[in-house]
């Protein structure tokens, strides 16, 4: 499975040209380049630039603007890294980050705060239909649709490290470690508490702290793991229903996530009562549980085996197996009518999805938390004899690169 790096070589070989004329023997001592122009967006937060020839993945910049940029990684020989640190030519998609960390050289947590709402949605709109065409062969339209509550205070699971009592984060990829502002991480949920507050007992020794709030604004704190503060689940409500999670295990980060996806999921898939289905990756039975609402029987399969008890408990109508989708998928009934495939970053990968498309189901959900994945996982259905029937995208994760999609696949048709 291609790694971050690996996907960045093969990007750099799509863009970049034949000549590389600098090289870091001409480099000033600054590390400072340019003026270079801003090409077009890439798969991780950053912009493709070219300096003599030298792609440069350039963070901190917009597709359009010329700037001067702080080399931060010149260690590949097919591409570079960068940090645009004066920008002479501004995109009208620019504006000012409202945190104070999360500019050059600062805190790795967001990619887009320079880029205005719809700017952010429009490059993410181009990566999806760029990773789709170049790793599936799908050209598709993609208009990345926005969430209710705007683009701060999203987000209900925050993880930190904590040194000396205070809150921090990682620099962007380094361990280096970067103070979140006093009165917290503006992405973080208002009803969670301030995280220093929540670092100051933990002395000088670096921490794990992750900081979970519910729906119902209940905050669970686990400091290395082992739950600190709160209770050990938290109620969450979604698609008419009640659900157990627990305090450290997976639950949409955005408060409107839960209800979006499983909208989606059911539009696309429209289930029939009576019917048969697999949710595969179903965490607390999420989409089981949806499903089960519309008259469905539902086989949920997921690794975390905490995860599969909540699931049965909070979907007592669907059956849930814990253990690794690639290995049960092989015992589960030879024939389905419908899947939803949620895997994580991954993907689902080749044995997977060979063993879904054999089941022949009549429609499979798939919800993509990496379109790089959706896309080598959508070729592999192609390949199979399934085509891609609708794609809808939403931005779940706003100020980061990431987005979730739902693609509804189909068998394609014969001539
Ligand atoms: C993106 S989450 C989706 C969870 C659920 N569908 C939801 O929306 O709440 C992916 C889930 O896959 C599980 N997982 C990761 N690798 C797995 C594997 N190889 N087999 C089964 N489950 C896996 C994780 O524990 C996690 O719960």
């Amino acid at each position: 499975m291609p790694g971050p790096s690996a996907r960045d070589e093969a990007a750099a070989r799509r863009t970049t040209s034949t000549t590389q004329g600098i090289d870091e023997a001409t480099l000033p001592a600054d590390g400072i380049v340019g003026p270079v122009e801003v090409g077009s967006v890439a798969h991780g937060g950053h912009c493709v630039a070219r300096l003599d020839g030298r792609v440069i993945f350039v963070r901190h910049a917009l597709p359009g603007e010329v700037v001067r940029v702080r080399l931060t990684d010149t260690s590949h020989a097919s591409f570079w890294r960068g940090d645009a640190v004066e920008v002479l030519q501004a995109s009208p998609g620019r504006t000012t980050p409202r945190c104070p960390v999360a500019g050059p050289g600062m805190c790795g947590g967001c990619d887009w705060q320079h880029a205005t709402p719809q700017t952010q949605r429009e490059l993410k709109a181009s990566v999806i239909r760029e990773q789709l065409a170049h790793l599936a062969g799908i050209d598709v339209d993609v208009e990345v649709e926005e969430l209710p509550g705007g683009t701060f205070g999203w987000r209900t699971r925050m993880g930190y490290v904590t040194r000396d009592g205070r809150a921090t984060m990682r620099r962007h990829r380094s361990k280096e470690l970067v103070e979140v502002p006093a009165d917290g991480c503006p992405l973080a949920i208002e009803a969670q508490p301030n995280p220093h507050a929540l670092a100051a007992p933990l002395g000088p020794d670096e921490h794990l702290l992750r900081v979970a709030t519910s729906a119902e604004g209940r905050t669970s704190v686990l400091v290395d793991g082992v739950l600190s503060s709160g209770e050990p689940e938290l109620v969450e409500h979604a698609a008419g229903r009640d659900w157990r999670v627990d305090a450290d295990g997976f639950w949409q980060g955005h408060p409107a996530a839960a209800d979006t996806l499983v909208e989606a999921v059911l539009d696309g898939l429209a289930p029939e009562a009576g019917e048969r289905a697999f949710d595969l990756y179903c965490g607390v039975g999420l989409f089981a549980g949806a499903l089960v609402d519309a008259g469905v029987q539902v086989w949920g399969v997921e690794i975390d085996k905490r995860a599969v008890e909540l699931a049965q408990a909070n979907v007592p109508q669907g059956r849930f197996t814990a253990g690794k989708v690639d290995r049960v998928v092989r015992r589960m009934p030879r024939a389905t009518d419908l899947v939803v495939l949620d895997p994580p970053r991954t993907g689902a990968g080749k044995d997977v999805i060979d063993a879904v498309a054999s089941r022949n189901p009549r429609a499979i959900a798939y919800v993509a938390c990496d379109p790089a994945a959706l896309g080598r996982d959508l070729g592999r259905l192609r390949k199979q004899g399934y085509e891609l029937e609708s794609l809808r995208s939403f931005d779940l994760f706003p100020n980061t690169h990431h987005i979730e999609c739902v693609a509804i696949c189909v068998p394609a048709v014969v001539i």
